[in-house]
């Protein structure tokens, strides 16, 4: 049966700090960064990782790139690597990791989602983490766990499930869940969340001012802030496009990605205090 994507359906697993939570035990996010001049992706999305509660949060960054970020981030912490090797050894302590935005089409992002996959990280992959497995998704789908999060546009979605969206975007994205054996968000006006055990939902509060660069991105981090917090990724997924959507529509004309981690408090209020959001 397909849902309505509706707070009502996963408000009460949010996750809120209680008295007694340190910045660990409310969770660790890794956001893997592109090279020196494909950073802003990252920024995005690991600062909305952070806005969601993520306690702490980490970019993993090319060497090259150390000198752009550092200057640009405060609360989020940067650790270089050199190697697909080296990253998956330093993610060990993450709970979830985000890797494709910006990352760039080569095989050094190829190598790095593998690596990362071998990790105990649950994973949101995105943009190029996507893009580069076209014509090859057997060796993304290989290596995904059903905790796993793959967040494709259309453009995207057809890079990796050739011809399935003639399905209909409903059956395509529960077809699309069955074959990567991973959570499927199959983002667009209407968003529709699958899961590989056949769960989905279709959000339909979906807001045009999202219709911007980057903010596929924050969605990103948005999802893997709360799967570090230990949400389930299915319901992670579905809170995150609702809550990314209603924090488009209370900002409205003007918005830019940047945006929405300023505006999203004002959404997680809402629901924090149970009124109606
Ligand atoms: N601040 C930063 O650092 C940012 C960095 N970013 C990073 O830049 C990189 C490249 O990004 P990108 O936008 O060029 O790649 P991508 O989205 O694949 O578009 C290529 C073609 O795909 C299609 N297409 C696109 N969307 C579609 C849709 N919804 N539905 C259907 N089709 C769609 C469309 O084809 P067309 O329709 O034009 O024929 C389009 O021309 C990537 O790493 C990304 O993470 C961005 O996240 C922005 C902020
Ligand atoms: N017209 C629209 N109505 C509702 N949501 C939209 C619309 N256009 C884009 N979005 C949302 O904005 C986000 C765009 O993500 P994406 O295409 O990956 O962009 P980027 O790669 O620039 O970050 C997705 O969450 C998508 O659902």
């Amino acid at each position: 049966m397909i849902e309505t994507n509706d707070p009502a359906l996963w408000r009460n697993f949010l996750p809120w700090p209680g008295a007694e939570t340190h910045k660990h035990a409310r969770g660790r996010l890794g956001v893997v960064s592109g090279r020196a001049h494909q950073t802003g992706a990252a920024r995005l999305a690991a600062r909305a990782g952070l806005r969601i509660g993520a306690g702490v949060v980490r970019i993993y960054c090319p060497p090259d790139a150390v000198a752009v970020i550092a200057p640009a981030i405060e609360a989020i912490m940067l650790t270089p690597f050199a190697t697909a090797d080296a990253l998956a050894r330093e993610v060990e302590e993450m709970d979830a990791v985000v890797v494709g935005p910006a990352a760039g089409l080569d095989e050094t992002t190829v190598n790095n989602v593998q690596a990362l996959a071998l990790s105990g990280a649950a994973l949101v992959i995105d943009a190029d983490g996507l893009s580069v497995f076209k014509g090859r998704s057997a060796e993304l789908f290989a290596v995904l766990d059903r905790d796993d999060v793959l967040t494709p546009h259309e453009g995207e979605f057809e890079r990796l499930f050739p011809g399935l969206l003639r399905k209909g975007r409903e059956s395509a994205a529960v077809e699309a869940a069955r074959r990567a054996q991973a959570i499927v968000v199959l983002k667009g006006a209407e968003t529709v969340i699958a899961a590989p055990d056949g769960r989905v939902r279709v959000n339909r509060t979906g807001s045009p001012w999202l219709a911007t660069a980057g903010t596929g991105d924050v969605l990103s981090g948005m999802i893997g802030g709360l799967i570090a917090q230990r949400m389930d990724s299915f319901d992670a997924a579905c809170a995150a496009v609702w809550i990314h959507a209603d924090a488009a529509d209370r900002f409205g004309p003007g918005l830019i990605a940047e945006d929405l981690s300023e505006v999203m408090p004002q959404s997680l209020k809402a629901l924090w205090l149970g009124g109606e959001p």
